[in-house]
């Protein structure tokens, strides 16, 4: 048994994602020593954040067997909570998201939140799952410091990306965990929801006096209230470690390093990025003709309500073809809601306010797949989709090529074998631009790192060279490197593209933005060079 105060400690382990002889160790190295306390606040950061805080959640064999321990409380093992966004948890892909309104078991974010009954919409009473007994002042707390209390009757998987992220929070801490671990904080979240869940972590004081651990990038700033930092390595394992006061030195050095190595990566390029955007159809067109060109979309005062409250309301807007645009807006202003309209995914999408190269959008004019043929994505929904359904099947080569697939950005049947020469050559092209020759070798999607699983997705968002490209939060969740290299490809991108994105650090360059401030009140704008 550990000693008092202690909630986890791992002494001289190594481990494993299986119990075969040549399972390969998830760090190389055993880790010595790490503990944490119990009402610590601690940082997992660096390349390695993903894989340690599975270390923490017990989610992989420690050899020996006891080289992971966790401290008991009131004679148990202690309660731990891992938030984990890869994609968007629980809904899945929008278009899901609409038809499960259709589906009898969806339930409310209160009953989601308190997660201890199941019901029907078809009938009045609920079944309880659990004896759990929930403290309602917590939930009364939780719902109110987390901005949830007018979003408690809403159906869970009507939420926004944001909304969803603060209900799920209040869900892990009404379980009244003893360590919460939550993955990228921040992911997805505008600045106010982001400064409201950053406040709230620092406040966070539970009777059991939980520990909050969170990971962070190297980019990421390491918030104040952090009052400890380890610094992972996807392939050292932790490099340093300790109160984060005495680390500040070694924090800005490994920042540093992480800069050089990223510049080094990005210089050693073996394309020029003008080779990987070639084959696109507007690549090098003169400006004179793409002058002449419809609009790729249009916009004439397009409405979405939800029972009869307007989400759009009278929303105008003119996408030239090749132009770059950020849609800005807070959470829950509707982003995906208007990205689900162009993809064709919401229900209201056959709406004559809709006008696609000068055609108005019909229904029997237009079907899905024909719109989806010109459109790339990259979303949190489609990678969850992804993580769902195909992610242990595919490797980096095959998860590129579904990107060919041309009618539908959610189509995952392998396509590799059956690629034309040219086509095989253009994935080849990126995976060693990006430098994922290695990982193509051995790594099934599914066993990268989130910010791999980012870039795959991106770079399979493009492969088809579509007229647009919806990149939503496509960045988010990725390392520097990666990021910057993705940004390049973009700035020669000859294409219409669509970025939806919360952080400044995190959008490509785009030429014009347009921001949803409410139903019927947006801004349209240029965006001068030295602003992203
Ligand atoms: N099917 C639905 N039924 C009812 N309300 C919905 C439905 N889908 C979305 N909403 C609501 O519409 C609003 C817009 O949601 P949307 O997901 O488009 O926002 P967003 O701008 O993309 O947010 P985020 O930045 O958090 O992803 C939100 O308040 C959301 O709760």
């Amino acid at each position: 048994m550990l000693a008092d105060g202690l909630v986890v400690r791992i002494s001289d382990a190594l481990f494993k994602s299986s119990l075969a002889k040549n399972a390969k160790p998830v760090f190389p190295q055993k880790i010595a020593k790490f503990e944490i306390k119990f009402g610590e606040k601690w940082a997992i950061w660096g390349g390695g954040k993903g894989q340690f805080l599975d270390v923490l959640a017990n989610k992989y064999l420690c050899d020996p067997p006891l080289s992971l321990q966790y401290g008991r409380t009131q004679g148990s093992a202690p309660h731990v909570e891992l938030m984990a966004f890869k994609g968007v948890i629980p809904t899945a892909h929008l278009s899901a998201r609409y038809e499960h309104f259709k589906d009898e078991f969806d339930q409310t974010c209160k009953k989601f939140i308190l997660d201890n009954a199941i019901g029907s919409n078809a009938v009045s009473y609920d079944v309880s799952t659990t004896d759990r007994k929930v403290d309602m002042a917590l939930y009364d707390k939780l719902v109110d410091e987390l901005k949830l209390t007018d979003l408690q009757d809403r159906w869970a998987m009507g939420l926004s990306n944001g909304q969803m992220r603060r209900a799920r929070l209040a869900y892990s801490l009404l379980k009244e965990p003893d360590m919460l671990l939550i993955d990228d904080p921040f992911l997805g979240l505008d600045s106010t929801a982001a400064s409201i869940i950053s406040k709230f972590l620092a406040n966070y004081q539970s009777k059991r006096r939980c520990s909050v651990t969170i990971g962070l990038r190297i980019q990421d700033a390491i918030p104040q209230w952090c009052t400890h930092v380890c610094c992972v390595d996807e392939r050292e394992g932790i490099v340093f470690q300790g109160p984060t006061h005495e680390l500040q030195d070694q924090i800005n050095s490994m920042r540093k390093r992480y800069e050089l190595e990223a510049r080094k990566h990005n210089s050693s390029s073996r394309y020029q990025v003008e080779d990987l955007v070639a084959s696109h159809p507007m690549f090098r067109k003169p400006q004179h003709e793409v002058l002449k060109m419809p609009s790729t979309i249009e916009l004439r005062g397009l409405e979405v309500k939800y029972k009869g409250v307007p989400v759009l309301q009278d929303l105008h807007w003119d996408v030239k073809p090749g132009s770059k645009w950020h849609i800005r807006g807070d959470n829950g202003s509707g982003k995906s809601t208007l990205l689900s309209l162009i993809t064709a995914e919401h229900p209201q999408s056959w709406n004559s306010k809709v006008i696609e190269q000068g055609q108005p959008r019909k229904t029997g004019s237009s079907n899905y797949f024909d719109i989806n043929r010109r459109i790339g994505m990259s979303s949190p929904e489609i990678h969850a989709i992804v993580l769902k359904n195909a992610a242990r099947d595919l490797d980096i080569r095959e998860m590129i090529s579904t990107g060919f697939h041309d009618a539908s950005s959610n189509n995952f049947k392998p396509m590799w074998t059956r690629l034309s020469d040219d086509k095989k050559l253009l994935v080849e092209m990126y995976i060693k631009h990006f430098n994922l020759q290695e990982l193509a070798q051995t790594e099934r999607f599914s066993q990268l790192n989130v910010s791999n699983q980012k870039l795959v997705l991106f770079i399979r968002s493009l492969i088809k060279m579509p007229q647009v490209l919806i990149l939503d939060e496509a960045f988010s969740g990725m390392e520097r490197g990666a990021m910057m290299r993705s940004h390049e490809v973009l700035e020669a991108w000859p294409g219409t593209v669509l970025v939806v994105s919360h952080v400044e650090e995190e959008t490509p360059k785009c030429d014009h933005y347009l921001r949803l401030l409410a139903p019927g009140n947006y801004k349209v704008g240029q965006i001068s060079h030295d602003e992203t």
